[in-house]
Formats: structure tokens, sequence, C-alpha cells
């Protein structure tokens, strides 16, 4: 079985500390995400189950093998643990052709070259490099090369696939073709997949379940992409998944305050006393039929498909996020410097703890990208 069992690993460069006491499981036939702002430690991670790095403590296991044993100095070299691995440096063979660069695992299985010649054909058409098969390296684009390096990978059919921002370097468009493509494969072939990335878009559409990792390379939260997006565990994850509007309120008496106005809402805070309340731009609706709380739009900007404004409500600014047609059909269209009132949906509470509250000036905060 292609799982991965990570027990209580460390890994430090000198004083930086950059992983500590982590556990983690990833089941057999998983497409996992590890996804986290840069620098967080990712890619130590996926270095240290690639074997091209030792922890200082901890084991890694493959299946029902142990990989590494950091207290007892054992390391299974990086060729025998069965991977099939992509890093974002993509190190392609700058002397062999695009076939020959990806048919090389197959060559070294030494499977007949009719057979080699239909995979390698197969997988060039997997990442759309039809056509190009003899060219070198130097004749390709960074894309191009990266998608060689996948090809590579994939043509050996591993159980088991390290996959470090491979699409960093496509286009908008081949990324989103790419993370079907791979996703496909990896149900079709029933292998593991551990892919890494910074980008929640990505770790969103591919996963089976992801850990969200933060600066100091703790792991935060587990779970489906639904989970995560829905139900995230506190306020740096739903910072980190996307544009949060963060509005402090108090609960008290069974009700909430928000700029000394009283929001009728659809959930409220567990316990009295002082909160933030999490919304995203698109789940908060202006009005003028007076329902919600008073605000004034700051700023109306026409996006095209949506109406991005900035609305103060009693000196807490938001931003909303509008259906620019829908604004339109149902007379909801707002100017600058116009009155509004404000609903909120699918509200989220957290507790205004320090980094929540120095985060907070703005009671805005960008996903991270
Ligand atoms: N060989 C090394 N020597 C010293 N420090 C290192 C080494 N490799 C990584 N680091 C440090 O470990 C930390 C984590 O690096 P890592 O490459 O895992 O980040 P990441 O989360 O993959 O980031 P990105 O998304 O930018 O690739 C960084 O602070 C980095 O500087």
């Amino acid at each position: 079985m292609a799982t991965i069992t990570l027990n209580n690993i460390r890994k430090s460069y000198g004083k930086h500390v950059v992983l500590d006491n982590l556990s983690l499981k990833i089941n057999h036939g998983e497409c996992f995400t590890l996804l986290g702002p840069s620098g967080c430690g990712k890619s130590v991670l996926l270095r240290l189950i690639a074997g091209f790095e030792t922890p200082d403590t901890g084991t890694i296991a493959i299946g029902d093998q142990v990989v590494t044993d950091s207290d007892k100095g054992q390391e299974l070299p990086p060729n025998d643990r069965g991977l099939g691995v992509v890093f974002q440096e993509y190190a392609v063979w700058p002397h062999m052709t695009v076939f020959d660069n990806i048919g090389y695992p197959l060559k070294l299985q030494k499977l007949p070259a009719n057979e080699i010649k239909d995979r390698v054909m197969e997988a060039v058409a997997q990442v759309n490099l039809t056509g190009m098969e003899q060219r070198l390296p130097s004749q390709l684009s960074g894309g191009q090369q990266q998608r060689v390096a996948l090809a590579r990978a994939l043509i050996a059919r591993p159980p088991l696939m390290l996959l470090d921002e491979p699409l960093n370097n496509l286009d908008a468009n081949l990324r989103e073709e790419m993370r079907f493509e791979i996703k496909e494969l990896q149900r079709a072939l029933d292998i593991t997949i551990l892919y890494v990335t910074h980008d929640q878009e990505i770790g969103l559409a591919i996963s089976d379940r992801l850990a969200i990792m933060d600066e100091k390379g703790a792991i935060r939260q587990i779970g489906t992409p639904e989970d995560i997006f829905e139900r995230p565990a506190d306020d740096y994850i739903f910072r980190f998944m996307g544009v949060a509007n963060f509005l402090p309120s108090l609960y008290q008496d069974g009700k909430v305050k928000i700029a000394n106005q009283i929001l009728s809402a659809s959930s409220t805070p567990e316990t009295t006393g002082d909160w933030m309340l999490g919304c995203r731009p698109s789940e908060i609706d202006l009005n003028r039929d007076g329902q919600g709380l008073q605000g004034l739009v700051k700023r109306a900007s026409f996006l095209g498909a949506t109406m991005d404004y900035l609305v103060d409500i009693g000196g807490v600014e938001v931003r909303v996020l509008q259906d620019t047609y829908e604004a339109i059909d149902g007379g909801k269209l707002f100017k600058e410097n116009e009155n509004c009132h404000v609903t909120f949906h699918n509200l989220h509470w957290f507790k205004p703890d320090a980094e929540l509250l120095s985060n907070n000036n703005a009671n805005m905060v960008g996903g991270h990208n």
C-alpha cells in the first residue's frame, strides 16, 4: 500500500528549526496537498520523504516499510523508495530529446522498444507536447520542460508521486488543464500523490485532503477542500484561503453588535464577549430595503462580471463582491458615496487573538498567493 506515515519529524538547519514534532498520515490512493506560504517548509518535508535529506528526529514509513529512522540512523536511498518525483527545478537531461527524456525510466526497466514508443507517445499527448518529441530541452520553454519532467515521472507509473509545484511555470490555461490531467491519472492508476503548493486554487481543485501549514512549519488543519474552505479551524486558515473581512463584534444578552449596531445574524458566537466576524466578500449583500447594518459605499469598481465595493460600516471597512448582472436585475447597483444596508451570509466567528488584531487594522486581509 502506498501510504506515507510521518512520525514526530524535526528538521533544522543550524539554529533555524524548519519543522518540529510533525506527524502526518497520507492514505493510499489519495491526492494529498501540503499548502502553505512560501518558505514554510513544504519542500523540505518532501525532500525528507524522498530521502534527499535526513531529519533530526522521527521516522518516515512508506507502506509498511520504515524508510527513515533517525534514532537508528537508518536511511533507504531515494532510488529504492519507489517514488516518482517532480521538483520545482524540473531537471531534465539537456543532451536527450523529449522522447528519450520521457522514455528513460522505461528503458531502465528494459521494456521492448515498441512498448516504450507507445507509452512515450501516450505520455507526450497527456502533457500536450505532441510534435516536439525530437526537440532538445534547450529548444523548449520553461513550462514545456516542466511538462517533460512530469511525463517522465508519470510514465513509470510509480505507486507514489511527490510533486513540488510542478505546474508553476505553466500559463493559466495549461495549468488548469494539467491539474485535471494529474487528478485523472491519479484516479485511473490508483496512485497516491503528495502535492506541494502555495496556490489555494490548485490545492482545492486537486486534493482529496489538504494540510494547511503556517509560517512556522506547523500544520494548522487537515481536511477535505470543503472542510478547509467552509469550516476553517481558525482565522489563519480563513485568511489564507482567500480575501477575508474581519469585523470586530460584541456578543452580549443574546445580541451581536457591530459598530454599535445590532446585527440580526443566522448564527451567533458560542459565548458572550468580544469576537471577530469573518465573512468573504462574495457572501455579503447590499440593499436599499433597510435590512442589516447601515453603511456607506466608499468605493465602487466595475470589474466586468463583478462589482467590487468598499463599504464603511461605522468606521469598519468591508470588501463586498457582487455579481454585476444580478445587481442590475435586482436594482442593486450602488454608486460611490451612496448609503446602503448590509447583510451577511455564512458567518464565521473567531476569537480575536493578538495575531488577528495586529493583522486587522484594515479589517480586511487578502489571501496569500
Ligand atoms: N539546505 C538548506 N539550508 C538552510 N536552510 C534551508 C535549506 N533548505 C531550506 N531551508 C530553509 O527552510 C525553510 C523552508 O524552505 P522550503 O523550501 O521547504 O519552503 P517552501 O515552503 O517549500 O517554500 P516555497 O513555496 O517558496 O517553495 C526556508 O526558510 C529555507 O530558507
